[in-house]
């Protein structure tokens, strides 16, 4: 039976995401869900998606693309969620748990739910009853745009279920996508959660006038911080060097794509949080990551002296120059 996969958000990783199940040589089906009409309408007709990676040509028929996600999720068994996680509870509002039964749900967002702060496996276990063995999560060190230009990238699949890990593994490999699986499905979300906020703390070095020297020691430490998260909520073995914990960090932490470190070097340059967003057409999601993670860590106690000066400076408006400052005599 040819495979059903539907894709819910019409950004940067959507789009990216859709080219690689294209250029997937396994027959399928695509279906697309984003909110926008007017993007809709401008993909139906010019097979570009108007606002994320336009140069990517879209090659699924336009009567699979829809803003209605109820039709969406209903015509697939594959569900690929994609929207940054700020806004994923008003995403599935109108979606019961009853429309997820049975269907296999792929997580492609690196981010945590702000309220309720889960990463989604856990948001989809908690509040639509999807079995873990029925969660994907999709990780690595890969930015859109590269992905756009067909530079070589690596994916790891992560799902408690090796099985569907490995068949969602080979539907997304192709010439320029690499594909392994791994077990570890909540070192894997939380880890690309945390890398986020690292990279904002790694913008807003920058943005005051850190430089190479100590981002390097920045980014030293702020791998150890997320092996002692990790290794406290999830204690398993795990080779925290590995592309979907270090590769990831790395990536986001120096990539002129990053949007997290972005945002963070404007911080750094005083910008408000607003005017920041404002600015960028895209999402940081270590913004919103950085304020869960601060309520979830009450409970486990991990020393994070990175996160937390993140925190005091997006959240308690404490200066960035002092605050980096601070955090100077704190890492080794
Ligand atoms: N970009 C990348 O390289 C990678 C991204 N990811 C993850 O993918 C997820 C999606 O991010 P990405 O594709 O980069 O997003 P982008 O920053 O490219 O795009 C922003 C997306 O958020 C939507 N959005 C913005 N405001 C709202 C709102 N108020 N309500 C609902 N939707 C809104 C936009 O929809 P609209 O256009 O209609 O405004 C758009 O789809 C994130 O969790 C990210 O961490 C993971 C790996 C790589
Ligand atoms: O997760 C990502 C790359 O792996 C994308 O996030 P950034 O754009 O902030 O780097």
């Amino acid at each position: 039976m040819i495979p059903k996969v539907a894709m819910i958000g019409g950004g940067s990783w959507a789009t990216a995401i859709i080219k690689m199940l294209s250029d997937n040589f396994t027959a399928k089906e695509i279906y697309w869900w984003m909110r926008n009409q007017e993007s809709i309408t401008h993909l139906q007709k010019y097979k570009h998606n108007p606002n994320y990676l336009s140069s990517v040509e879209i090659r699924i028929p336009e009567d699979n693309i829809s803003n209605n996600i109820s039709d969406i999720i209903e015509k697939a068994e594959y569900i690929i969620l994609n929207v940054p996680a700020a806004f994923l509870k008003e995403t599935l509002d109108g979606v019961s748990p009853e429309q997820l039964k049975g269907k296999k749900i792929i997580s492609a967002i690196k981010g945590i739910v702000p309220d309720e702060n889960l990463i989604i496996g856990e948001f989809l276990n908690q509040k639509y009853n999807v079995p873990y063995e029925d969660i994907v999560v999709i990780s690595g060190p890969c930015h859109a745009e590269e992905v756009a230009l067909e530079k070589l990238s690596y994916l790891t699949i992560a799902s408690t279920n090796l099985e569907l890990a490995a068949i969602f593994a080979r539907l997304l490999a192709t010439r320029y996508i690499k594909t392994n699986i791994s077990d570890d499905i909540f070192g894997t979300e939380y880890a690309a959660v945390l890398k986020n906020i690292y990279a904002v703390a790694s913008g807003i070095c920058h943005g005051v006038g850190y430089g190479d020297n100590f981002q390097a020691v920045l980014i030293s430490n702020a791998i150890r911080e997320i092996k002692r998260f990790v290794d406290a909520v999830h204690p398993i073995s795990r080779d925290i060097k590995e592309s979907a914990y270090l590769g990831d960090l790395l990536v986001t932490a120096y990539s002129q794509f990053s949007r997290n470190r972005t945002f963070g070097n404007m911080i750094g340059k005083g910008y408000t949080v607003k005017s920041a967003q404002l600015e960028m057409n895209m999402v940081a999601e270590g913004y919103y990551a950085v304020n869960s993670m601060h309520h979830v860590n009450k409970k486990y106690k991990v020393d994070m002296p990175i996160s937390r000066a993140v925190y005091a400076i997006l959240y308690e408006k404490h200066s960035p120059h002092i605050e980096m400052r601070l955090l100077t005599e704190q890492l080794n």
